[in-house]
């Protein structure tokens, strides 16, 4: 890893409290993680709708998105998923700083990359969402006919096929999507923003 030298930290002129104060909501990360399939995107975007039809600032990272742009440069070996979830977590903070409460949907499947984002938050913004749903489940909708293409071996490395998934031990929020509609993840997931009081 390259060390950044002779490089000095600016403190900005207006914070992060002063954006909360202006906006009149708090701003967090709410780290979707889980298997391809599994909801991610779908309910993160779902809950991003709300919110704006809340009025409150909002915006989703998301995972094929991103690929497309800032993380154009990375694969799926285990070294790739692991720069993939670092700079997205850095990408995050800055959106937490800016006040907004961003939705980021990636597998994320490695416990100790998760855990590393989390350490670069304040206590109570990064908020783990485990979108928990089985691989069969997940197989069978195959949004993308990937688990398919995995299956005859065209992709290699897939989650859940021949690349690990280590789900989360203590995720703030667990939504089971093979159990609960798209509807009552959101009304979940809200209901703990406002006993948080983010919102
Ligand atoms: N080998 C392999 N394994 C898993 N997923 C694959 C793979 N190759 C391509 N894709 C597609 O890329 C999406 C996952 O990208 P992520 O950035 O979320 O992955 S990771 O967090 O770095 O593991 C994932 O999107 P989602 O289906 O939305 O999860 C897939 O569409
Ligand atoms: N309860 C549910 N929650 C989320 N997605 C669901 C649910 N039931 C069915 N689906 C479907 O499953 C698929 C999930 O795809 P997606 O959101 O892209 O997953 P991921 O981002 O985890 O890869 C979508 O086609 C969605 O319509």
């Amino acid at each position: 890893m390259v060390k950044a030298t002779n490089i000095t930290w600016h403190n900005a002129a207006v914070t992060k409290s002063d954006r909360h104060l202006q906006n009149g909501h708090g701003s967090c990360v709410l780290w979707f993680t889980g298997l391809s399939g599994s909801g991610k995107s779908t309910i993160a975007n779902a809950v991003s709708a709300e919110l704006y039809r809340m009025g409150i600032n909002e915006y989703v990272l998301d995972g094929d998105n991103i690929r497309h742009g800032l993380n154009r440069d990375l694969g799926f070996s285990e070294a790739d998923r692991t720069e993939n979830i670092r700079r997205i977590g850095e990408v995050a903070k800055l959106f937490v700083d800016s006040g907004t409460i961003v939705t980021t949907a990636f597998i994320s499947p490695f416990r100790t990359d998760r855990d590393q984002v989390r350490a670069l938050f304040e206590k109570g913004e990064f908020i783990e969402v485990f979108v928990d749903c089985p691989l069969e489940e997940c197989e069978r909708r195959d949004p993308k006919q990937l688990y398919q293409k995995a299956r005859r071996g065209e992709i290699r490395d897939f989650t859940g096929i021949d690349s690990p998934y280590e789900a989360p031990d203590q995720p703030e929020i667990i939504i089971r999507s093979d159990l609960l509609t798209v509807e009552k993840a959101v009304k979940e997931i809200l209901g703990y923003l406002r006993d948080k009081n983010v919102i």
